[in-house]
């Protein structure tokens, strides 16, 4: 582990709480083609998404009946929970709801009260800091308070982003390592290889205001940057290496963070490489945008431009991460000072609750934490 340099003061930590229940909080998919647009409306209510873009992203679905993998994903990730939190004799129900298509957070918040829970935590199927992946799971849980009136007498708080939590990153450790030594034992040579890390990208004015203070893509970028470099190290691989994005939407004229990811794979045989490993470091499961933008796309990509090509897993429900996310509860349970709290690169461990101001992106509005 590396030994955090920053200052970390106790403003990094909330005080204890006896929670009494866990909200796993996700995105959400559409399960049927009658699903889908009006998922994609929910998702793109006014954020300015252009039609053609809407019409694209409606295709990727309707290619697979309209059903998204996430929503199993989850039902498997809560049973995971489960079991990890019985076998620890743990006695937290998991309740599970997201922030764009049914269960959604509300169901789930008046589930828990119905059953008698009102110190709710909630756990983001989300890692990094950010609008999008973080900040909004928060405007979402606080929307859901408000829908369920419940706001007064439900306290619903969210852990850490834990992009830098063992949990998350063992799982890609693991695939890395296989992966390499696949291309290797199928005669690609190192020098020939190259590891693409992968991840969404987003606006670079919410970059920026991820955080300000870590570089040219704000804390977002700088936690990918880290946490990539933590998988090749622990992967015991000096192999080149790159962040990469893909999935942008948004109108051409708006910068997005770059590289996409098909350009780079384009240019990569002109560099001498001829094997890539996938890494899609910027996400949970195996859901739509890993299934369609990197197995259909990005390998495709890998394919016209004469590359063997490798995607590694997700963390899905890998036991290291599911072991993670309860430590991840645990720690908000105990009040863990910071300096115990597991993080292993020199950002982390993150804050317990955003800071005023960070991770607001452009269309955001800033929510007090909910306490
Ligand atoms: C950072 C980030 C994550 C990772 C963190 C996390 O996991 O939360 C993520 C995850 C996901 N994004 C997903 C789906 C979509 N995201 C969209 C749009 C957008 N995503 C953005 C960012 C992110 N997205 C942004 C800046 C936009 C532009 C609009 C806006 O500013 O809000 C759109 C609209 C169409 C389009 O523009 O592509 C869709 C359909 C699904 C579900 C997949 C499934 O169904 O399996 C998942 C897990
Ligand atoms: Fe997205």
């Amino acid at each position: 582990m590396i030994e955090t340099t920053k200052e970390l003061g106790p403003e990094h930590v909330e005080t204890p709480v006896a929670y009494d229940a866990i909200v796993l909080a996700s995105f959400g998919g559409p399960e049927g083609q009658d699903d889908v647009i009006p998922f994609l409306r929910n998702v793109t209510r006014g954020r300015g998404i252009p039609d053609e873009r809407l019409e694209e992203v409606a295709h990727h679905y309707r290619h697979y009946g309209g059903v998204s993998p996430i929503n199993q994903q989850n039902r498997e990730l809560k049973a995971a929970l489960e079991a990890e939190l019985a076998a620890r004799g743990i006695e937290l129900p998991v309740y599970w709801g997201n922030r764009n298509w049914d269960p959604y957070l509300a169901d789930a918040v008046q589930q828990a009260y119905d059953d008698g829970h009102r110190t709710l935590i909630g756990v983001a199927t989300s890692a990094y800091a950010s609008y999008s992946s973080c900040r909004q799971y928060t405007e979402d849980i606080v929307k859901a308070l408000d829908t369920t009136g419940l706001a007064g007498e439900v306290r619903l708080d969210k852990v850490r982003p834990y992009f830098d939590h063992p949990g998350f990153v063992t799982p890609f450790v693991e695939g890395l390592r296989a992966a390499l030594a696949e291309l290797a034992a199928a005669g690609h040579a190192p020098e020939r290889t190259r590891v693409l890390f992968a991840t969404h990208s987003i606006p670079m004015t919410a970059a920026v205001e991820s955080g300000p203070d870590f570089g040219p893509g704000g804390a977002y970028e700088a936690q990918h940057l880290a946490v990539a470099e933590v998988v090749m190290r622990e992967a015991g691989s000096d192999i080149d290496w790159e962040l990469v994005y893909q999935s942008r939407s948004g109108p051409p004229s708006q910068p997005w963070l770059e590289p996409d990811i098909n350009d780079v794979i384009e240019g990569l045989p002109a560099q001498g490489v001829e094997a890539i490993v996938i890494v899609p470091l910027g996400f949970v499961s195996d859901h739509m945008e890993v299934m369609w933008d990197l197995d259909n796309e990005a390998l495709e990509s890998a394919a016209e431009a004469g590359l063997a090509a490798k995607r590694i897993p997700t963390p899905g429900i890998h036991p290291a991460f599911v072991a993670g996310l309860v430590d991840l509860v645990l720690e908000r349970v105990n009040g863990t000072p910071v300096a115990e709290r597991p993080a292993l690169t020199n950002l982390g461990p993150w804050f317990d609750v955003c800071r005023p101001g960070c991770c607001v992106g452009v269309q955001a509005t800033v929510v007090e934490p909910v306490s």
